[in-house]
């Protein structure tokens, strides 16, 4: 149940490159995302070209290793903990937008950590906001990921959300998803 063997993980999204962060004055969306190895770095890339959106990636002080089996240990001592990693990002003012495309990987059948910093951290900003989830996992599923982002934003003190369905990718297939992703933005 760890998404072991699954062909996206294995490279850290800011290896090679600075991470992403375009923002307008003008966009009524934004897409705020965490991804490790890539996938939900690339479902993310295909909403922005769909909405427009602007988009903005999470990044943490200390970045999980390019090992899987490294990351797995991290990740889990830190889950036994509640121990979620610091940010290393500094957030925009939200007024402009009216809906937040939140994206992450599943962890361990729930919300993977740095998503869980960033509630934590900046939850109460987003406020009064639509939140259209959207995740890319091993094959196990959306677990209750979705669950712990309203409950993070309720403790955090954020109100007046409303939330969309889901878009639940497999990470293996997300060149593959364009209508899944299409229908979802309807
Ligand atoms: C620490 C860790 C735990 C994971 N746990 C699960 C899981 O419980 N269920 C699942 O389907 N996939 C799991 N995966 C697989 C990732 O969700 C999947 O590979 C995802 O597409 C990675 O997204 P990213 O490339 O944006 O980091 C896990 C991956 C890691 C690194």
């Amino acid at each position: 149940m760890n998404g072991a063997g699954t062909t996206s993980d294995g490279m850290d999204t800011n290896k090679n490159h600075q991470p992403i962060r375009r923002l307008t004055n003008s966009a009524e969306s934004i897409i705020i995302y965490f991804s490790r190895s890539g996938s939900t770095e690339l479902l993310a890339s295909k909403i922005e070209n769909k909405t427009n959106a602007d988009i903005l990636e999470i990044t943490v002080q200390e970045p999980y290793p390019s090992n899987y089996p490294k990351t797995l240990a991290r990740a889990n001592a830190e889950r036994e903990r509640q121990d979620y990693p610091e940010l290393n990002m500094a957030l925009p003012n939200l007024d402009q937008y009216k809906t937040v495309y939140l994206g992450y990987p599943v962890w361990a059948m729930t919300l993977s950590h740095p998503m869980h910093s960033f509630l934590n951290t900046y939850g109460r900003q987003l406020s009064d906001k639509m939140i259209a989830p959207f995740m890319s996992e091993g094959g196990y599923g959306q677990g209750d990921s979705v669950q712990v982002v309203k409950e993070s934003l309720s403790q955090r003190g954020a109100v007046n959300n409303r939330f969309t369905s889901a878009l639940v990718v497999d990470g293996n297939q997300v060149d593959h998803v364009d209508k899944q992703v299409n229908d979802w933005l309807r």
